[in-house]
């Protein structure tokens, strides 16, 4: 699993490496402006056999560096360059200053960076390199802000006009991706070594186009705190090799009232299709025929409400139950995740099961136990942890998504996964992982009514099988995604579980 990092741990990690001697700054600056160059020519072969013209937007720090390496490299290619600067390499960045100097010395054009520069420069070129702020970058104002949002009139009216953010499209915090004050809007964003928060979250993926990361020499030294990117399982861990069907556990789905069983049953489709050995519906008796209409390999049992609920339980083999999908929000919710969590099961509570407590979520907390799996959507996760979530959108304060994520775990006592284009999972003590289904693994088609109450039934399945809950979350994610992928446009959510035979044999 690779870490996803913020700008900090970006800039400790080249400190470390730097100090042992195992990198060193210039070197690292002259890998990352070469690594934009090849990327540039990779993305677009037509630019690498006919050199054009291009503007390169160079910052104070070192992501100006870049650009100053960036330029070079063009104009001994045979590009015609010119740099816009916003201000000269300050004190702290003596790689920039060198590599700035360098330019002048080979007699790159060079002017400061205004709006009439921008007017001037833009119309006819074929590049366009934002290396103003990478990791070090705060909020764009002023007329900084205004020369920002020009820059992105002009080059969405320069149809042809390619632009290239270096690490990070300037005004996007690394952090956060959040970018109160505009951003560069990039066709193209060349990262070094680890993407970083920012390119996954708020603004930062609308700002950076295409994201690529690109090795420059850093050795891959871990980082203990960061984000983790969620890996693909492994057939070891997933398929089944041997044994009976209660080797692979029995699934739980509570259903809700007749005719509000669809998404109950996809859950269960979903728990079934991921290994499970058996999976039981339970519902009330009134809604019995209307789901033994629907069910075949899935077991049904009616039952009579929270005290029927706790008798099913007394079968121990029950070993993974799933509450929210299609409940209902009336008084009998609460009533049964109370009882689903006092028999103390890896649980996954969704939908109507977090909705129900949304005016009193310390409830829901002193009775959650660290084998449950919370996963609120983005407007069930504002019920719960109202601040958070504001802290989370204010785009005045730094706190990211996985900043509120983690506090949002550690408040409830258990597994937290916060669904959305990038999903994030994190469990109290601090572990935190990303899925991204943004970029080349987009997959737009899983915004469709039930893709939730599928993933629900996958995490649920898994926890039957015995994963244990910030496993058998990230592996559900990864699949689910994986899912919607192979399947493509026109996806509705019960084709999720029927890929899953065909993600298995990729494995
Ligand atoms: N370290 C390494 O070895 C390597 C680093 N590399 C590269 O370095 C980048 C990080 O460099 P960095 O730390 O110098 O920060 P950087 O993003 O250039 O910005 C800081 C400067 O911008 C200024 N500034 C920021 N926002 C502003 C705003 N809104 N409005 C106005 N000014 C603003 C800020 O000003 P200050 O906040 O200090 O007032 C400061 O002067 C990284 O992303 C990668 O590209 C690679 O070469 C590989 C090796
Ligand atoms: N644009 C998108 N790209 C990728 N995944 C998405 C996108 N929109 C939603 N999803 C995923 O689809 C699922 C939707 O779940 P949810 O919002 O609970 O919907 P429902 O309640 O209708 O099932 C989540 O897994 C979410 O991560
Ligand atoms: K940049």
């Amino acid at each position: 699993m690779a870490e996803i990092l913020t700008g900090g741990q970006m800039m400790a990690l080249e400190r470390a490496a730097m100090a042992r001697g195992a990198a060193e700054s210039g070197v690292l600056m002259d890998a990352a402006g070469r690594a934009v160059f090849d990327t540039i020519f990779e993305t677009w072969p037509e630019l690498h056999a006919a050199p054009q013209r291009a503007v390169v937007l160079c910052g104070p720090g070192n992501n100006g560096g870049d650009g100053y390496v960036i330029a070079r490299l063009l104009r001994e290619w045979g590009w015609e360059v010119e740099v816009l600067a916003f201000g000269a390499p300050g004190d702290g960045a003596a790689d920039a200053a060198r590599n700035a100097a360098r330019w002048h010395d080979m007699g790159g054009a060079s002017r400061a960076l205004d709006g009439g520069a921008l007017e001037e420069a833009l119309p006819g070129a074929a590049l366009c390199i934002d290396a103003l702020f990478g990791t070090g970058a705060r909020a764009l104002s002023g007329d900084l802000a205004a020369w920002v949002d020009r820059l992105n009139v002009l080059a969405a009216a320069e149809g042809a006009l390619k632009i290239v953010a270096v690490d990070l499209p300037s005004g996007v915090s690394a952090d956060s991706g959040k970018a109160p004050g505009g951003a560069v809007a990039a066709d193209l964003t060349v990262s070094f070594h680890r993407a970083k928060l920012g390119h996954y979250l708020a603004d930062g993926p609308a700002a950076a186009g295409a994201l690529r990361d690109c090795p420059i020499g850093l050795p891959d030294d871990p980082c203990a705190d960061a984000v983790m990117r969620i890996a693909p399982p492994t057939a070891a861990d997933l398929l089944k090799t041997s044994g009976h069907k209660y080797d692979y556990g029995h699934a739980l789905i509570l259903a809700g009232p007749p005719g509000q069983g669809g998404a109950a049953r996809m859950a269960a489709r979903g728990a079934l299709r991921i290994g499970a050995g058996l999976v039981t519906v339970a519902c009330p008796q009134r809604a019995v025929y209307e789901n033994a209409a629907q069910l075949d390999a899935i077991m049904l049992r009616g039952i009579d409400g929270p005290s029927g609920f706790e008798e099913l339980l007394e079968d121990a083999r029950l070993s993974a139950l799933c509450l929210g999908p299609g409940l209902g929000l009336g008084a009998i919710t609460a009533q049964l995740v109370r009882v689903a969590l006092e028999a103390g099961r890896p649980t996954v509570l969704d939908a109507d099961a977090l909705t129900r407590f949304s005016r009193e979520a310390e409830r829901l907390f002193d009775m959650a136990h660290p084998d449950c799996v919370l996963t609120p959507h983005e407007g069930e996760f504002a019920r719960l942890f109202p601040d958070l979530a504001e802290e989370m959108r204010d785009a005045a304060t730094e706190t990211s998504r996985a900043d509120a994520l983690r506090k949002a775990a550690d408040r409830a006592g258990c597994t937290v996964l916060l669904k959305g284009p990038a999903t994030l999972i994190a469990s109290p003590g601090g572990d935190c992982r990303l899925h991204s289904a943004l970029y080349d693994e987009a997959a737009p088609w899983l915004a469709t009514a039930g893709a939730g109450d599928v993933l629900s039934g996958f995490i649920t399945g898994l926890l039957a099988r015995g994963f244990a809950p910030l496993d058998a979350a990230s592996n559900a994610v990864w699949l689910h995604t994986a899912c919607a992928r192979n399947f493509g446009p026109g996806l509705i959510a019960e084709d999720l579980p029927e890929q899953l035979p065909a993600v298995f044999r990729t494995l």
